[in-house]
């Protein structure tokens, strides 16, 4: 009892400025800089975690343990790096995190909720609290405590592959949307201090730090040029709200600010977020943040570390090289590069949250939550979600009466198009794996095509054609078409488009059959696409962006269940070569400005 209660950091009713004191005065620079290294799964392990005392571990996009892993798996799996945690000398427990970005979305059978742009588009504060608070379920559901959500970008020019983790090009948004951090983590006691409210909350992350959503061209991790008036007024604001708010980390962006990477930006990391905004969370590294400050990557890793530790990052995702990395830092830190107590500052940060999160208390994960992996009420939850995201844009051609909301109850109806019965492009990249799934069978969830045919009445005759000729279309008398149409799903730098156009044939499609027939076009995109071409054949537009496993919400619009509220949170350009191009811009000509939206007797949502 007396060595227990001498050791006060283990004693939970010891204020966490004394814990984290206590703790780091008991360091050797080896554990101090083990606290500051973040692996992957694949290279972690029960040895590692023990010989090295890692801080943390992590899944990156492609890094699931196996197809079709469930909750059980997850968690037995991430119990044992946090036994070798809890094994080392100091046993400081380890805190795992996974790109839970549109709910838990990696992993098998969790609830997929739409992308961040169409939250954007729901603009509703209220509802991405409950989507935080189902995320924060479904990934402690899983054994994990960290999610690296949400992405605050402002994604100014959709030709940017991660456009849609963006809830909108207008900051305000995008500061009202940061709500969801009080869903993740819980509502912070204290304005502006990290909190993580227990063992149904996670740690959550705003990112990535700063300007990742200005880059020229959209091309990603490129350069952000910007004058100091512009990146505070557009890409800076969300990261006060997100300090406000408690949020725990902030990750850095592999982007560069006028010529300059970000993770060697000590301005903008110790001076602006620590110093004058006294951010106490901890600042991480984006994935080989370091390796990708050269040209080649990893061109020479010590000036990358000595200058990332420097710039303030505490803890970096490295997520392969662990010993190069600690062996470096070492180094640097016993020639006196780096001071010691910039590494106590890091420490200090991870500690802090580790504390204020109850980790000491409650270091292993149980089966408690496992039945909230896409539970039904987190389904119905992302099924309003998908309501309030789909944007009306056009409803009857001139002088012809509104075509939605559809009869349910008629002879015969046509879905068509290439997103019509896809699952995996309705989620979108970030789904099961990094660049999303191809098919029907990777996940759990209802196409549209299966949306429609419960939605209607049972009478009603539903034909499915992915991709019908006219002689199909004229030789059916179809009541209507659904064509749904978009975009294939990526991530990252491989959704870097310089055309935006529609999936092929998702065009001749709509010329085959809206020219026949009564059409309403459905958009899978997560972004504005090329559309102004076929606007005079579409009858009726709606704008679904990237709806995730819900696809009820999609039909519960369609055939008039509810009214569209849908309100475009990004300029809908006429042609790319406008781009960029954002509301207030001086020159500003678009198809469908920012804002704009329908309800079903074409008035105007703003
Ligand atoms: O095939 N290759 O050789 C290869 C190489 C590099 C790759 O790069 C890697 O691919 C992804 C999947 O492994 C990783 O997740 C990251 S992305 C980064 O990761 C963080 C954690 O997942 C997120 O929170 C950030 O928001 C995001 O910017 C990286 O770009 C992928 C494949």
């Amino acid at each position: 009892a007396m060595a227990e209660s001498f050791m006060k950091y283990k004693d939970k009713n010891q204020a966490v400025e004394v814990r984290v004191q206590d703790l780091l005065s008991r360091m050797t620079l080896q554990e101090k800089i083990g606290q500051m290294t973040q692996i992957d799964r694949s290279v972690a392990s029960f040895e590692v975690m023990k010989n090295y005392s890692i801080g943390s571990t992590l899944s990156g996009g492609e890094s699931v343990p196996f197809r079709g892993a469930t909750a059980r798996d997850w968690i037995n799996i991430i119990n044992e790096f946090q036994e070798g945690a809890l094994a080392s000398r100091l046993g400081i427990p380890m805190f795992y995190g996974i790109d839970a970005i549109h709910g838990n979305a990696i992993v098998y059978n969790a609830t997929v909720f739409p992308h961040n742009i169409g939250l954007g588009a729901a603009r509703d504060a209220e509802l991405i609290r409950k989507i935080g608070a189902a995320t924060a379920l479904e990934v402690r559901a899983t054994g994990i405590s960290y999610a690296f959500a949400p992405c605050i970008a402002v994604c100014r020019d959709p030709r940017w592959g991660r456009c849609y983790e963006s809830y909108s090009e207008d900051p305000q948004i995008v500061q009202e949307m940061t709500d969801i951090i009080y869903g993740l983590q819980g509502e912070n006691p204290i304005k502006g201090i990290p909190y993580v409210g227990g063992r149904d909350k996670v740690i959550a992350c705003a990112k990535h730090y700063v300007g990742d959503g200005g880059t020229t061209n959209g091309i990603d991790e490129s350069n952000t040029v910007i004058d100091a008036a512009g990146l505070f007024k557009i890409h800076m604001p969300a990261y006060l709200d997100a300090i406000n708010k408690g949020v725990s980390t902030i990750m850095v962006s592999f982007s560069s600010l006028n010529g300059k990477k970000m993770h060697a930006n000590r301005d903008l990391i110790t001076g602006y977020l620590k110093n004058t905004l006294q951010f106490k969370g901890i600042v991480i590294s984006d994935w080989e943040g370091l390796d990708r400050m050269t040209t080649p990557n990893n061109a020479n890793f010590t000036n990358s570390v000595l200058a990332g530790i420097r710039a303030g990052l505490d803890m970096v995702m490295l997520p392969y090289n662990y010993t190069e990395f600690m062996d470096i830092l070492t180094n640097l830190v016993k020639n006196d590069y780096v001071p010691m107590e910039r590494i106590d500052d890091a420490v200090r940060r991870i500690l802090r949250v580790k504390f204020i999160m109850g980790l000491f208390e409650n270091p292993m994960a149980d089966f408690s939550l496992i039945n909230e992996l896409g539970s039904q009420a987190h389904r119905n939850l992302a099924r309003e979600a998908v309501r309030k995201s789909l944007v009306l844009l056009k409803n009857g051609k001139e002088g012809d009466s509104p075509l939605l909301p559809l009869p349910k109850r008629t002879s015969k109806i046509l879905v068509a198009g290439t997103h019509a019965h896809n699952l995996g492009y309705q989620c979108g990249g970030w789904t099961i794996s990094w660049q999303g799934f191809l098919d029907n069978n990777e996940n759990r969830g209802t196409t549209i095509l299966n949306a429609v045919r419960s939605a209607v009445h049972p009478s009603t005759e539903v034909v499915y054609k992915e991709e019908p000729d006219k002689e199909f279309v004229n030789s059916n008398n179809f009541t209507y078409a659904i064509i749904v149409a978009g975009e294939p799903s990526y991530a990252e730098w491989h959704g870097d488009s310089q055309t935006l156009t529609m999936t092929e044939p998702g065009p001749a499609i709509i010329s085959n059959v809206c020219k026949s027939i009564k059409c309403v076009v459905v958009v899978i995109s997560g972004r504005p696409i090329v559309i102004e071409p076929y606007m005079d054949s579409i009858d009726a537009l709606v704008a679904a962006w990237l709806p995730g496993t819900e696809g009820q919400g999609v039909t519960d619009m369609l055939f008039g269940d509810y009214e569209f509220t849908g309100k475009l949170p990004r300029t809908w350009f006429r042609t790319v070569d406008q781009l960029p191009m954002n509301v207030g811009d001086l020159h500003y000509d678009p198809l469908f400005p920012f804002g704009y939206g329908l309800t079903t007797n074409n008035i105007r949502l703003s």
